[in-house]
């Protein structure tokens, strides 16, 4: 679906991406993962046009994107970034709205696309319609940003960090949402983040870089079990390491948490109602996991 080939760039001296190669499929989420300056950001506004590569070529479903009309490459691509950018002066509906307008959609299609989008990333329209982005929480904002570029319909979407600003159970609750949503739409899905845990409990597969370099494109087993090399191995090791195991681990219980249990932090019987029931064979590390991961978010 999304292709770069041999793509270099520099910003002056500097040589920011070096050879990078890399097939992202249709429909699959991947994270560009790396220290902060390692040219994930770059590689994210690559695809959107925003930067160009100095060399080689980047190709969207087979087509080479310098031949095509910038205007009708975005409308296929939806772009969240960190520092939202919703419209001061617009009200959350009509920030929501907006790219259906420029669409000339009726104002009832509006209206129930604006509607679904909003309670789709758990906020409801009577509450939030009408307000401002002054008046919301950072995370609040970050939200619809989400559904202002997922109301367009999207094919692809880029993410720039697009949790940072959240608490720890409002980031764990909107990944989850995130997920479903993106698997739900089929959509191809991009995300940049410097936070192994998001890329590990997120990820179908992810590619980790440093210095510009792609060191290895995995899937977060494969990174965390498989490191190719020193400069994968020590991303991984220590702290963000263990977390990462966790998250693993994790991945495999949290859909059969009790939809409720999160909100009441009733987790302990819910995962051992899961471990019961499942009768899985790795009950000691999950469950291990399971504390570690809960010290870490409670
Ligand atoms: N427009 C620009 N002009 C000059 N240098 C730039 C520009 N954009 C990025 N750079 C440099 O390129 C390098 C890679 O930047 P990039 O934003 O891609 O990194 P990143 O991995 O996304 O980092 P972070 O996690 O901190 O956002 C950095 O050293 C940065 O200073």
């Amino acid at each position: 679906m999304i292709n770069f080939q041999n793509i270099e760039k520099s910003f002056g001296e500097q040589l920011v991406l070096k050879s990078i190669n890399l097939e992202i499929k249709k429909g699959e989420l991947m994270v560009l993962l790396g220290a902060s300056g390692s040219g994930k950001t770059t590689m994210l506004r690559m695809i959107n046009g925003l930067e160009n590569p100095d060399f080689g070529s980047i190709q969207i479903a087979n087509k080479r994107l310098e031949n095509r009309p910038l205007l009708e490459l975005r409308k296929e691509i939806g772009y969240v970034i960190q520092k939202v950018g919703l419209f001061p002066h617009y009200s959350v509906y009509d920030n929501v709205a907006t790219i259906l307008r420029l669409k000339n959609e009726k104002e009832q299609v509006v209206k129930e696309k604006v509607e679904k989008w909003l309670d789709k990333i758990g906020l409801r329209v009577s509450v939030y319609g009408r307000k401002f982005p002054a008046e919301l929480s950072g995370g609040e904002a970050q939200r619809i940003g989400l559904a202002r570029a997922l109301v367009a319909k999207p094919k692809i979407i880029l993410l720039d960090e697009p949790f940072s600003a959240l608490d720890p159970i409002s980031r764990l609750k909107i990944r989850n949402e995130f997920r479903e949503i993106q698997k739900e739409e089929k959509l191809t899905a991009v995300m940049v983040t410097h936070d192994v845990l998001e890329a590990v409990s997120m990820a179908d597969r992810i590619c980790l870089l440093a210095h510009g370099e792609i060191q290895q494109v995995g899937t977060p087993q494969e990174i965390i079990y498989k490191p190719k090399n020193q400069s994968v191995k020590e991303f991984v090791k220590g702290d963000q390491f263990q977390a990462a195991l966790a998250s693993v681990s994790l991945r495999e219980i949290i859909p059969f948490l009790k939809a409720d249990a999160l909100e009441n932090q009733d987790l302990d019987s819910s995962v051992l109602d899961y471990l019961q029931e499942a009768d899985s064979t790795y009950h000691a590390i999950v469950l291990n996991a399971f504390y570690k991961w809960k010290e870490e978010l409670l």
